[in-house]
């Protein structure tokens, strides 16, 4: 058997010239592709099943050598392709993980993140800004400070016009209320975020998938041409057309996680002949690979029925070894041992001996320009979204008139206005409290675009956390909430007194913003909206039943009064009772029988001095910073790495 794959040009010469670690550039600056060789690659994980905790084995020593150019790792769902990738491109976490993946014959250096591409199935791109303005975050944040504003435009221009975006360089990506650029545009500037670094290397996960075949063979030409500049482009992909298959230099076909022809892509048929497996002559490679591969692997199974089933369906994610086995003829054939052999050369000369470590992320730019872009680009998102701005202000001032209608100037009639008062303390703290349960979603929305960013080195997860909570806490939180306590303090008639109403308005403030410190820290808790919502609701409803209004707190047992110090609730209406109720006096019809506020205060336990009244501040503060410390940790644990 001839060497049916494996073509040695260029890994001398790209590998053994330069003895420094790789680091994405050439000496003149440039990006510089590189040879990517992985060895002895298994990868597994631990999964249930049947109530026991069984390891599965993913990828099962996946040995390669990708080379510059187009190297398509390709197989049947299920196979590994996705996992295989994340590995190459330093996006998993070594737990499970051995072998070793070499860059031109040295170890990965600890930044490979940051000065290699990758490009995720999901574009996770920021639909209200336009293509340009996605690419001028990447490099505003990706490109060192020392690179000048003229030079980083230059960059982009030319990335626009290199992946044919110049048309709609100014239309908005397009969100799920709005319509933008073509899922082929959408991709492109998911190409050019990562671009806008230069990398030497580029990985991309399923490049083509949900784009149609026009489409899919556009990027894929694209692709080509960025490799023939000079970069080695590493990609998964499904099921590839035959002009699509056209494009790709190199080859490497898995099957459950294992190899099944690791080499060139236009010599990969003639392998296949010469193990006995002919493509028809009108039949698309890739397609003949995949059928050849499941057909194969569903026999030795045994059974018609294993024929039609997917083969992802094998125990363990393994098949018995039959020397038939598509993965064994491999690892048998000349092309194979080639390959082994051609492998264990580079390991030999590899000066290291290291092993898969974790990956250590580090930032082209400082803190203050991570917080100003990442601020900048929240403004922007707010502004052009502004469906919730409207909804947190202008119905909230509507709802502000109403409620003032309904409490209109309450009066001091014994008891309709101490009832009316206690009512609407309770109303305005609930109010206060779910209205800012919109900010649940402020961090799962954007969760997919937070976790490739912060993975992708484009900033620290604080600038983005400050940037957020400024953007979100001055227009949607504090805003509203001025306008709403201005209009309802005074269409109820409370006291006239400057001190009571800035008292007022302060704690509806700090009221607002500790529930929005609940609803971050539960919205970066969870990615699941339903479970945040559900986990606030609970909270909030529990810290209302310990407010003092729907049960008399003194009356409850020792064991469980001391949860009153955990409600929100409880500071805020003590806060405002102590403020209105102080100085009057509540008297029946005839003017008889009045009680005055202070002494409806002492009933209620709620001490009516200067400590008495700021204690409830000093506990919502503590709320305050509690939850939004909490939402940072939290944020800080989302993992990095698959
Ligand atoms: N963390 C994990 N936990 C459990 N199973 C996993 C995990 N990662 C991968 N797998 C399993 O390993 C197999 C390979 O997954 P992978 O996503 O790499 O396949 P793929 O070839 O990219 O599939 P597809 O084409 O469907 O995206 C699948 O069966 C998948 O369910």
């Amino acid at each position: 058997m001839g060497d049916a794959g494996i073509d040695n040009k260029g890994f001398q010469d790209i590998a053994l010239h330069d003895t420094t670690i790789y680091s994405g550039k050439g000496k003149d600056g440039k990006a510089r592709a590189a040879v990517v060789s992985f060895h002895d690659i298994t990868y597994t994980v631990a999964t249930r099943e049947k109530r026991k905790t069984v390891s599965k084995t993913v990828l099962n020593k996946v040995s390669g050598i990708f080379k510059p150019g187009m190297n398509a790792i390709l197989g049947p769902t299920g196979g590994g392709k996705t996992s295989l990738l994340d590995v190459l491109a330093a996006r998993k976490s070594p737990q499970g993980l051995s072998g070793r993946v070499l860059i031109d014959g040295k170890d990965q250096p600890r930044n490979f993140r940051l000065i290699s591409g990758y490009v995720v199935q999901d574009d996770v791109i920021m639909g209200t800004l336009t293509v340009r303005e996605n690419l001028e975050f990447s490099a505003s944040l990706r490109l060192p400070e020392t690179i000048s504003r003229k030079e980083k435009k230059k960059r982009v221009d030319d990335i626009i016009e290199e992946l044919g975006l110049t048309s709609c360089a100014n239309t908005k990506i397009g969100t799920q209320f709005f319509r933008g650029v073509s899922g082929g545009e959408r991709k492109r500037t998911s190409i050019g975020m990562e671009l806008v670094i230069q990398p030497g290397i580029l990985f991309l996960d399923e490049p083509t998938t949900g784009l149609d075949a026009t489409t899919a063979s556009s990027v894929i030409e694209h692709l080509a041409r960025l490799s023939r500049q000079g970069r080695t482009i590493i990609f998964s992909i499904h099921q590839p057309r035959f002009s699509i298959f056209r494009f790709f230099d190199r080859l490497h076909l898995l099957s459950l996680g294992e190899t099944v022809y690791h080499g060139s892509a236009q010599t990969a048929l003639e392998y296949f002949r010469q193990v006995g497996y002919e493509c028809e002559e009108h039949n698309n490679p890739a397609d003949f690979f995949l059928d050849t591969i499941i057909a194969n692997a569903a026999s030795l199974k045994g059974g018609e029925e294993s024929m039609h089933s997917e083969i992802g369906n094998a125990e363990n994610g393994m098949l018995p070894r039959t020397s038939e086995l598509l993965t064994e003829v491999f690892k048998n054939s000349e092309v194979g041992k080639q390959l082994d052999k051609e492998g264990r050369g580079i390991l030999g000369s590899s000066p290291e001996k290291g092993s898969i470590k974790e990956q250590e992320i580090t930032y082209a730019t400082s803190f203050i320009q991570q917080l100003m872009v990442v601020s900048k680009r929240a403004a922007k998102n707010i502004i052009r979204n502004p469906f919730v701005l409207i909804i947190q202000n202008v119905m909230l001032l509507v709802f502000a008139v109403l409620t003032g209608l309904i409490y209109f100037q309450l009066d001091t009639t014994r008891p309709a206005g101490i009832q009316n008062r206690v009512g609407a303390f309770l109303f305005l703290s609930m109010q206060q409290v779910f209205v800012n349960m919109s900010g649940m979603e402020i961090f799962i929305q954007e969760r997919a675009i937070f976790v490739h960013e912060s993975a992708n080195g484009f900033y620290r997860v604080s600038p983005y956390y400050f940037g957020k909570i400024v953007c979100d806490l001055l227009p949607l939180r504090l805003c509203p909430c001025l306008l709403f306590s201005t209009v309802v303090y005074w269409m109820m008639g409370f006291q006239a007194e400057a001190d009571n109403f800035f008292i007022f308005v302060l704690t509806l403030v700090l009221t607002s913003f500790a529930a929005t410190g609940v609803a971050f820290a539960m919205s970066s808790s969870t990615s699941q909206l339903s479970v945040a919502t559900l986990l606030s609701a609970l909270t909030f409803i529990l810290s209302m039943i310990f407010g003092g209004i729907f049960v008399n707190i003194e009356s409850l047992p020792g064991w469980i009064r001391w949860i009153q110090y955990l409600s929100m609730f409880r500071y805020t209406i003590n806060a405002l009772s102590i403020v209105e109720m102080s100085g009057l006096e509540f008297c029946d019809e005839n003017g008889n029988l009045c009680i005055t506020g202070e002494m409806y205060l002492k009933d209620q336990g709620i001490k009516d001095t200067t400590w008495g009244l700021w204690q409830n501040h000093v506990a919502l503060s503590c709320f305050i910073i509690g939850f939004f410390f909490l939402a940072y940790v939290q944020l800080r644990r989302i993992p990095k790495s698959k």
